[in-house]
């Protein structure tokens, strides 16, 4: 009638363990044999491992278990007595090669320990906390633990400190100050169960513990702990509070340092990051070399510049990537850099091998210093400007160079001009500008097309380019125009003459050979105004408006001329500039009056009138047209006059028209070269004729014969277009010009008119007469009617009538008139001739 008590053993010494006799040993297992025996108990001890010994104590298979320590968690599934048998705590132990000093070390570290025990739960929520990497390795005996330890699979285990003590010079283990779970440990009974056995082994702890030779006492002793182990030492709990305080404190710390790296940790990979993706989208080249020249470092674009990855780059030097002159550029400026110690900002243009174009670089380099301030490298940032620079070129290109030729343009050449005045100095500084105007070029661009003009205008300025001194400026300056700027000449005007006269021969040579245009000679001259630095102390505009007013007086004399500025040409010009102002003026404000001059034949009858135009300023005497029309030929105001003058005369036509007295009076009207060469001149004359509904056969048109030189077949058709509505035309001061023969018989004229400067000396100079009669026999031979202008007396009326003229117009009958006084006049009887 023994009661037998199934009691779980596992290897766990010197706390509980399996003896030689099948029954329980150690410290728990000793004094349940104790209790046993006095309680007549017997014991049947079951061999488990710690976590099998737990399920079969949950689920009865077992009465009793030693050595569990007592949480609230097991306080659910099983049941405790009330007295401690065995107080004990737990502690990691290390390998005596290992160094874990405090609860941190465990950092990376492999620590065997019981599968399920309180030091598992217990330290993996530290680790977990302190977010510690460690390798844990649940086993399921204390004794696997201690053989991985020595082994080497482990490099500590977590146990009580009892058992790792026992073990520890065994297994070469040395405890660490890691200490926690002090515990109090029990017999646990399946839950809510065997309440007597507990009850008992209360019973006999109460007795025993205090008595110093009773059986608990010996088996403590026996087990060789020096203390007595049933109350943890006073000293051991002050002083593992105070290691737990200090180990707080340091965890605080740690954690708090931990933090701190973590947090610095994760700036720096922010900032490395935020680095590389500034460096990797940087449109600019970043390096370092060292003292060498050997590369440290090489941003992506650097990479991409080579097409080599970062570690084909980095020790080597820039001869391995750029050609030999380009690398010896760099290496010179680098080396400056690290000598001077200073940063070096330049343009540098370099060659990469296989790459025709060499490549040009805004380079900064800058020294890198260390904590000494002693240079240890060098970084550099180069961006690429190619593209820029190939732009900036083109745009300087467009605004100072003209497109056709490639010459300067004209800013250019003021803009050298101006820099050239403001320089003049002492004994060289005076210059000179030449104001080059092609003659007839409109003509071969109306006859050639604008093509071959743009080719002849090309191979002037190839062949002008070539006569000049490299210092010397020539541009084009739009149309058929070129400018050359010659600096730094003479300070002594008779040198600076010759110098300049120089110049000119050279260019007027350089117009000698023809061009080859469309596979032709073509022959062409230029006309040359000269204005001179000494002559002026004005602006470069000024002194270009002398230049154009020199060339303008050197066209006015004919082609191929040479003209120097001069102060006169100026005043003219002024004066030219006022009547300008005038005349545009006049135009707006309807100054202008048409004067009649009767124009007779010998038969007695009135023919017409010639229309002339005059000018009536306000508050100011009447101005004559020799005086404005040049201006207006030369500011191309003549052609809104002109269709003023032909649709005030085709109005007055159409007056006439209406009254069979004045039906068949003609008007004669003026046109000028610049009106006739327009464009447009056939569609006006037209349109002005249909507007007024005038007769086009009582309107002639006067050229003269100066209107011809320029492109007389284009002259021609145009006339012939005129003529064919039923337009007449008269050439005026015929002898006066050049024109030939030839020139006269291919025109479609219908009369011929006999210029006043023959009449007026006919009778006094042989040679005057010679022409009126020429003139006048010219005439009828060619059907033409002719008509003397000019005539004053009688003297020259009988002259002219002996010669065979029969129409005339002059003093003599009466002066150019206003239309009323014409009118009044056409009442008058036709004088006699
Ligand atoms: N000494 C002298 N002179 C006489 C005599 N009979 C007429 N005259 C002048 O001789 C000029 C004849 O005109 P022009 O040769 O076509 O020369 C004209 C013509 O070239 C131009 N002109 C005049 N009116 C017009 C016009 O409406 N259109 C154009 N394009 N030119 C005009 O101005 C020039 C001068 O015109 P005006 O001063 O009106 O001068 C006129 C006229 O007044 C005379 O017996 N003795």
């Amino acid at each position: 009638d023994h009661t037998i008590v199934r009691v779980g053993v596992y290897e766990n010494p010197p706390k509980i363990l399996m003896g030689p006799d099948g029954l329980p040993s150690g410290i728990f297992g000793e004094l349940i044999r104790e209790i046993a025996l006095r309680e007549n108990w017997q014991l049947q001890a079951v061999s488990c491992q710690w976590d099998a010994c737990l399920s079969a104590l949950r689920s009865g298979e077992l009465d009793l278990l030693p050595d569990v320590a007592r949480t609230e968690a097991r306080e659910r599934e099983m049941t405790f007595h009330q007295r401690p048998a065995l107080h004990s705590w737990s502690q990691v132990f290390r390998h005596q090669d290992v160094s874990i000093d405090s609860v941190l070390d465990l950092e990376g570290k492999r620590i065997a320990l019981l599968a399920g025990s309180v030091q598992q739960a217990y330290l993996q929520q530290v680790a977990q906390e302190f977010s510690l990497q460690v390798e844990w390795l649940p086993v399921s005996s204390l004794q696997a633990a201690l053989e991985q330890v020595r082994d080497g699979q482990a490099d500590g285990l977590a146990t009580n400190n009892l058992f790792g003590s026992h073990h520890a010079d065994r297994y070469q283990l040395e405890s660490t100050s890691i200490l926690f779970q002090p515990a109090r440990l029990f017999f646990a009974a399946p839950l809510n169960s065997h309440h007597d056995y507990l009850q008992r082994i209360d019973h006999w702890l109460t007795r025993w513990s205090d008595q110093p030779d009773s059986p608990y006492q010996r088996i403590l002793q026996g087990w060789q702990t020096e203390k007595p182990l049933n109350t943890v030492p006073k000293s051991l709990w002050i002083f593992a509070g105070i290691l737990i305080v200090l180990l707080l404190l340091a965890l605080i710390l740690m954690k708090y340092q931990r933090r701190e790296i973590r947090f610095t940790r994760r700036e720096l990979k922010r900032s490395d990051e935020k680095l590389s993706t500034i460096l990797s989208n940087l449109q600019a080249y970043v390096y370092i070399k060292d003292l060498q020249h050997h590369y440290l470092y090489a941003s992506p674009k650097v990479c991409e510049l080579f097409n080599c990855s970062e570690s084909d780059i980095l020790g080597q030097t820039d001869e391995a990537f750029f050609d030999p002159d380009s690398a010896a550029e760099i290496f010179r400026l680098d080396d400056q850099t690290l000598l001077s110690g200073e940063t070096l900002v330049r343009e540098e243009v370099n060659k990469l091998p296989g790459e025709e174009e060499p490549r040009t670089f805004l380079s900064v380099k800058v020294p890198m210093r260390d904590d000494q301030g002693k240079i240890y490298a060098l970084c550099g940032l180069a961006t690429d400007i190619t593209e820029q620079q190939r732009h900036k070129k083109e745009v300087h290109q467009l605004i100072f160079y003209d497109v056709l030729t490639g010459l300067p343009n004209r800013r250019l050449l003021l803009d050298r001009l101006q820099h050239s005045l403001v320089n003049r100095h002492q004994e060289i500084g005076n210059g000179a500008v030449i104001m080059i105007d092609l003659d007839n070029f409109r003509t071969l661009n109306d006859t050639l097309g604008h093509q071959t003009g743009d080719q002849l205008l090309t191979a002037i300025a190839r062949r002008l380019s070539h006569q000049i001194r490299v210092s010397d400026t020539l541009a084009r300056f739009g149309g058929d125009e070129f400018m050359l700027l010659l600096e730094d000449l003479s300070a002594d005007t008779s040198v600076l003459l010759n110098q300049v006269e120089q110049v000119l021969d050279k260019l007027i040579a350089a117009f000698e050979q023809p061009f080859i245009l469309q596979n032709q000679d073509y022959v062409t001259t230029a006309s040359f105004g000269v204005a001179l630095f000494s002559d002026s102390q004005h602006s470069a505009e000024e002194l270009i408006k002398q230049a154009e007013l020199a060339i303008y007086d050197a066209k006015k004399v004919g082609r191929n001329q040479v003209r120097f500025f001069d102060t006169r040409m100026q005043q003219q010009a002024e004066h030219r500039a006022e009547l300008e102002f005038g005349l545009r003026r006049a135009l707006k404000e309807n100054e202008f009056i048409l004067y009649y001059q009767p124009q007779y034949h010998s038969n007695q009858q009135l023919l017409g009138a010639e229309v002339l135009i005059r000018w009536q300023p306000p508050d100011q005497p009447l101005v004559s047209p020799a005086d404005f029309i040049p201006v207006a030929e030369t500011t191309g105001l003549i052609v809104p006059m002109g269709h003023w003058i032909l649709r005030t005369a085709c109005k007055q036509l159409v007056r006439w028209a209406d009254d069979p007295e004045t039906a068949h009076l003609t008007l004669a009207v003026n046109i000028s070269a610049v009106q006739m060469h327009h464009h447009q001149f056939v569609d006006d004359v037209l349109s002005i004729l249909s507007e007024t509904g005038a007769p086009a056969h009582r309107l002639e048109l006067e050229l003269t014969e100066s209107l011809l030189i320029d492109n007389i077949e284009h002259t021609i058709d145009k006339m012939l277009q005129l003529k064919q509505h039923g337009i007449r035309f008269s050439l005026d001061d015929f002898g006066t010009g050049f024109s030939s023969l030839n020139m006269l018989i291919s025109l479609p004229l219908d009369t011929l008119k006999v210029d006043q400067a023959f009449v007026r000396d006919m009778h006094r100079d042989p040679r005057d007469l010679a022409v009126a009669r020429t003139i006048i026999d010219l005439g009828r031979s060619l059907s033409l009617n002719v008509i003397a202008e000019g005539v004053e007396n009688e003297q020259q009326l009988k002259s002219l009538r002996m010669l065979g003229c029969q129409c005339f117009q002059g003093y003599f009958y009466a002066r150019p008139m206003p239309i009323d006084a014409f009118i009044e006049h056409c009442q008058l009887p036709v004088p006699l001739f």
